[in-house]
């Protein structure tokens, strides 16, 4: 026997044998400590002979022998648990860097100022001043490209003017507008932010090429419109602490206008399939754009099979072949206008996978809360907003990422998808409740168990996420709303996080069912479990014009659409009250 030896176990099986236990934050210190235990209690078990008459050694070892198994399923359980977590550290950072390539890529900013950038976009809450940073580094980059390509063609054009009087883009033109844009550059360093990021990319340029001659994408300026526009009061981008005191950000749930710097000149038109009104009046108003306003024209294949089969006339309407034409598009066109309802916008959003251009949507639909524009009315509203400015509102999207736990040493994921309205995540046709852990960067937030959960934008907010109980919110508040549906709990009431977080939904080992995820209620996917749905706000906001401005459209599609609070007025007394 050897009974120094149990003397120095303590009551939790823990001998000294030789084995420190180190404290360690990250807890693979204890997990460590913890075998090494188990291989201590087992040597001193084989040291100490054990006679058949010692029977409180025999039951000693016995429950020593039991504190040892369950320190060792303590530390695998604990590895496990660590090693789960570093492999979702490594997912995050993988489709960090993903993202980073991606957005870099659709924006042709380099690294360097991508990390800048990101640093910089503090409190605005839009993810608009991510558009005006990197335009304003790359500025002088881009000026010089911009210089040399537009001297170049300078050399190789004519002039010519379109029977209208309007310049094409040709010889003079760039010059002219060269020093234009010089001019509106130096402007918007000065004051707002400016589209020139997307005109930027001189490969793009060189590819917009129409009837030999290039097409060159309208700029245009976004303002902020405030009643202290004059006051220092209101000039804050960040918390001031000025003399001791302080003052709050400056809102960025300011109206938006819009002013183009140079006429927009490319459009395209959206249309909702299977519909004769849409049809004919996208044929009456093809033909007003060319020939009123000397536009180029856009739609897609199908319409502009529907327009030719009308009359050969529209030929000189423009299409795409295939998606990698579909992801150049923003670079071409000035203005989307769409014809149909809320499901047409969607639709409309989901072709731009990156940039968006200004969208003006036409209500040919039974609601109409992002269709403000009444389409008897077409020349009126397409006059004014191609004189401009107008007043925009910037709808922030979803950036949606399924993360397959099949594929966790695969390096390429799936591509991110962005939605204006709202993800689901929902039983499917499954009859067992969902069972969802959801997390909001590090934090647990909660299990949801129920029919399912929407993560919705505020412009989703007055769609399924409000069927589901969640609140409307004026599309300009930057925010995620997390909305359950159907949960079977009392107390779950939705909420709505900030706009700047990283939210992510599990789908446990341990769900009885796969749960399945729909994009603005399209494309559904199956996650099973160990899969996992991570959502962001997207750095490309959806800029739509408004008929008035946000908050009376806004106002109008909740009245109108909804009949929100609409009640018989109370009649007052007949006689008059003595005060
Ligand atoms: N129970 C529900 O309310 C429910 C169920 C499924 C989907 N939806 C919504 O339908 C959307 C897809 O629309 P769709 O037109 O392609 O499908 P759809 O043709 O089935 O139309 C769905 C309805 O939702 C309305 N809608 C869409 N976006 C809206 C918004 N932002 N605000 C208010 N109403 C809106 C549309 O006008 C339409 O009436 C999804 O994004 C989802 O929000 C709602
Ligand atoms: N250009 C398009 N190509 C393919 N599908 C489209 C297109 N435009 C719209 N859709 C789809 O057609 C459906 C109906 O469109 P939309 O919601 O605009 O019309 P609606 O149903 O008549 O309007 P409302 O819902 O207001 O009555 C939607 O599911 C939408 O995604």
């Amino acid at each position: 026997m050897a009974p120094s030896k149990f003397n120095s176990t303590d009551s939790f099986g823990h001998g000294d044998a030789g084995v420190s236990r180190p404290h360690s934050e990250n807890g693979f210190g204890d997990s460590l400590s913890l075998l090494q235990s188990e291989k201590a209690v087992q040597e001193i078990l084989q040291q100490t002979p054990v006679h058949g008459s010692d029977d409180h050694l025999i039951e000693f070892s016995e429950a020593l022998r039991t504190v040892a198994k369950a320190l060792r399923r303590a530390a695998e359980g604990k590895a496990a648990a660590q090693a789960e977590a570093a492999e979702w550290k490594r997912r995050f950072e993988l489709e960090r860097a993903r993202n980073l390539r991606l957005e870099n890529k659709g924006n042709g900013i380099c690294e360097k100022l991508r990390s800048w950038w990101m640093q910089t976009s503090v409190n605005n809450g839009m993810g608009l001043i991510r558009l005006v940073l990197p335009c304003l580094l790359c500025w002088e980059i881009w000026k010089e490209q911009d210089r040399r390509l537009y001297e170049e063609q300078s050399f190789k054009e004519n002039n010519s003017v379109s029977e209208g009087g309007r310049l094409e883009n040709s010889t003079s033109q760039p010059v002219l507008l060269n020093q234009e844009r010089e001019h509106s550059n130096r402007a918007c360093l000065e004051h707002g932010i400016c589209s020139h990021e997307v005109l930027q990319d001189a490969k793009d340029v060189d590819s917009n090429m129409v009837n030999n001659k290039i097409m060159k994408k309208a700029s245009f300026k976004l303002s902020w419109r405030c009643k202290g526009e004059n006051s220092d009061q209101h000039k804050h981008d960040i918390v001031y602490f000025e003399r001791g005191n302080i003052t709050t950000a400056e809102r960025s749930s300011k109206q938006i206008s819009l002013k183009w710097e140079s006429p927009p000149q490319t459009v395209v038109i959206l249309t909702k399939p299977n519909s004769n009104s849409v049809q004919i009046l996208c044929a009456q108003m093809v033909r007003w754009l060319r020939e009123q306003k000397k536009l180029n024209i856009y739609v897609e294949p199908r319409v502009r099979a529907e327009l030719l089969t009308e009359s050969s006339y529209f030929s000189f309407v423009q299409t795409w072949k295939d998606e990698k034409e579909i992801l150049l598009l923003h670079t071409k066109v000035d203005l989307v206008v769409t014809l149909g309802g809320d499901g047409t916008v969607l639709w409309a959003a989901s072709i731009f996978k990156g940039p968006v251009p200004p969208i003006v949507p036409f209500s040919l639909g039974s609601l109409g809360f992002m269709t403000p524009f009444h389409s008897e009315h077409y020349k009126d509203y397409l006059d004014s907003v191609l004189r401009g400015p107008i007043s925009i509102t910037l709808r922030n999207r979803l950036q949606c990422h399924v993360i397959r736990d099949a594929a966790k040493n695969e390096i390429e994921i799936e591509d991110p998808i962005l939605v204006l309205n709202e993800v689901t995540i929902d039983r499917g046709i499954s009859s067992y409740l969902t069972n969802l852990e959801c997390y909001c960067d590090n934090s647990f937030v909660t299990c949801v168990q129920g029919d399912g959960l929407i993560l919705s934008t505020t412009s989703g907010s007055t769609a399924y996420s409000l069927a589901a109980g969640g609140s409307m919110v004026h599309p300009q508040v930057p925010g995620i709303l997390f909305t359950p549906i159907c949960p079977h709990s009392l107390s779950f009431r939705p909420l709505i996080l900030p706009e700047h977080v990283t939210l992510r939904v599990q789908i446990p080992f341990n769900s009885r069912s796969p749960a399945w995820a729909s994009f603005d209620g399209k494309d559904r996917k199956q996650l099973a479990p160990g899969d996992a749905l991570v959502c962001s706000m997207a750095p490309w906001p959806v800029p739509t014009a408004c008929q008035v401005d946000s908050t009376d459209d806004f106002f109008r599609s909740i009245h109108d659409g909804l009949h929100w609070n609409l009640r018989k007025t109370q009649s007052s007394f007949d006689v008059p009250l003595d005060v």
